[in-house]
């Protein structure tokens, strides 16, 4: 038997009659979407265009991307964190986990692209480096990794720089997190709930009983230890992206310099010792019997 919606024979599959065709004037995909501007913005510098630079531009504007999705959730979640609003800010939370999921991922694209290919088109770059991307260090600063040093590269960008200094001069996550704990009965030393928040935080031995009271007696303290753990799940995923960076730099440009003037790979794995909330990590080693 067959009818007019019997189209599997041609393996075609027809319009319905409700699709809706006459888009002039109206909201369209591409439309909404503004995919005139944002497909128009893949402009390779390498003369003739090396075959390869769409690769490497695609993979900076996606990570872009994430990173302002990123941004956008965590500062939002850590609005609700200083407001008290424990279980927004877990939802916030667990979509930052799976954005970064999707960043670390990513990485294994442009592990596609061979030492010589990159080689070909490298010199278009310049001075230009990650290292200068503003929202990146939105993102460090907003996870408490501060670093006044780390503006100087935005002093040619007013706007970005000014932007870049209020996120250093505010409370990062972690600071919003040991306040949320005092508010909630927690021993937090007063150095940590009022001081130059365009420092960062570093590891507090007198934070440690905070944590050891949590991390004992889960049942009694769960909410507190759920956020512990969101936070613990958010550096290791972060870890993992810069730990994904450094592999991909390593097996491209070996240890070259890097464009932007660091030592390359070397610079990179320092970031890898570093710690946004230190005492989550120490807990696990001074707490429970035997422990110490
Ligand atoms: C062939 C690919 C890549 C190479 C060889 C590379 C190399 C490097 C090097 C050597 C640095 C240190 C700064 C410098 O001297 O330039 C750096 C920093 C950085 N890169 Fe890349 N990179 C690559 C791809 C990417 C991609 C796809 C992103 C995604 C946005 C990215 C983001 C960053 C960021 C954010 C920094 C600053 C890191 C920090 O401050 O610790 N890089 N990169
Ligand atoms: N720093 C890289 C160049 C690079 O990867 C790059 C250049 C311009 C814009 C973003 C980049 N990505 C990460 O550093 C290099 O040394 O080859």
């Amino acid at each position: 038997m067959t009818s007019e919606h019997d189209t599997a024979g041609a393996n075609r599959r027809d319009l319905e009659a409700d699709i809706h065709t006459d888009l002039a004037g109206r909201i369209t995909y591409g439309g909404y979407l503004q995919l005139d501007k944002l497909l128009s913005a893949q402009q390779p510098l390498s003369q003739p265009p090396h075959h390869d630079e769409m690769l490497f531009i695609i993979q900076h504007q996606t990570s872009e991307l994430w990173l302002k999705l990123l941004i956008h959730e965590l500062s939002a979640a850590i609005g609700h964190l200083r407001n008290d609003r424990v279980w927004q800010f877990g939802k916030g939370a667990a979509r930052c986990k799976r954005v970064l999921d999707q960043l670390t991922a990513q990485w294994s694209v442009l592990e596609t692209l061979t030492p010589s290919e990159y080689m070909e088109f490298r010199d278009v770059l310049g001075p230009s480096s990650g290292f200068q991307s503003l929202q990146y260090r939105t993102l460090e600063f907003l996870l408490g990794n501060k670093n006044a040093a780390m503006l100087k590269v935005f002093a040619h960008d007013a706007a970005g720089h000014a932007a870049l200094e209020a996120v250093l001069q505010a409370p990062s996550l972690y600071d919003e997190f040991l306040r949320y704990l005092a508010r909630w009965g927690h021993a937090v030393p007063d150095a940590h709930l009022v001081r130059d928040f365009s420092q960062p935080h570093a590891l507090d031995r007198a934070l440690l009983p905070v944590f050891e009271r949590i991390y004992a007696d889960t049942s009694r303290y769960w909410r507190e230890y759920q956020l512990c753990e969101d936070l613990v799940d958010l550096e290791t995923q972060f870890q993992l992206w810069r730990f994904r960076h450094m592999r991909t730099v390593q097996r491209i440009i070996g240890f070259k310099r890097g464009t932007g003037g660091s030592s390359g790979v070397a610079f990179l794995k320092r970031a890898l010792e570093l710690s946004f909330f230190p005492e989550l990590f120490e807990v696990r080693t001074t707490v429970g019997p035997g422990a110490g």
